[in-house]
């Protein structure tokens, strides 16, 4: 997935997040957005992800040579963010065979494998709303890594992990999403250290 970005600007009211904003986003390649609280990291990756309206510019999205409408942008990529929200109401089984609906999972592997490889199977039948905060986190980012779909959006993936969370996150990236276009927002190494191109969004106010 190829995302270009012509001019573009988000503001709220008056206050301008991000202006003059031109940049092209390669497929298969590796981003960080990086810039101090509320200088407008997830306003961008939410524009990237046709959620959020822009203010001016435009923002083209392109597969395999053919253009994606933003209305359907939405099938194209996964996003694990602290504004999305999982459905606590579910087990984590019911949760991803819930999103399997809309989004195919990764081919090859099963559900019961991602749920081993994420350490929850033996949470797996427990509902969503008794998991720990770095547990729901877990299951945020198998959704979203083992979704079918060549973009992937990070805000923050890290949050509430533990150490053996951060080792996961990398060892997940690197075994199942390597070659899919990343979109990271953050401000730690750790969560972007794969990303081989960092931007930081001060340079676009
Ligand atoms: N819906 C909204 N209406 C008005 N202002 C908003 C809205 N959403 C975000 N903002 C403002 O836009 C600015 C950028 O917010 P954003 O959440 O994108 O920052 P961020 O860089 O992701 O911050 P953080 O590092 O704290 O997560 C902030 O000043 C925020 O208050």
């Amino acid at each position: 997935m190829t995302i270009k970005l012509s001019n573009v600007g988000k503001r709220f009211n008056r206050d301008w997040i991000f202006r003059n904003t031109s940049y092209t986003f390669l497929a298969g390649h590796h981003y960080a957005i990086t810039g101090s609280n509320g200088s407008g990291k997830s306003t961008l990756l939410q524009a990237l992800a046709g959620s959020l309206g822009i203010s001016e510019g435009k923002i083209e999205w392109e597969l395999n040579d053919r253009a994606i409408t933003p209305d359907s942008i939405y099938n194209q990529l996964a996003i694990a963010a602290p504004y999305v929200e999982v459905i606590e109401e579910m087990t984590a089984v019911e949760f991803l065979l819930f999103h399997q609906q809309f989004k195919p999972l990764l081919k090859g592997i099963s559900l019961d494998e991602i749920l081993f490889i994420i350490g929850l199977d033996k949470a797996a039948h427990k509902q969503i709303r008794y998991y720990s905060s770095g547990m729901k986190q877990r299951i945020k980012l198998a959704q979203a890594i083992f979704s079918n779909v060549p973009l992937l959006l990070l805000d923050e993936p890290c949050t509430n992990l533990d150490l053996a969370g951060f080792d996961l996150y990398n060892k997940l990236i690197r075994d199942y999403a390597n070659y899919k276009t990343i979109i990271v927002s953050s401000n730690d190494i750790n969560e972007y250290s794969f990303c081989e191109n960092v931007i930081s969004i001060m340079d676009y106010k």
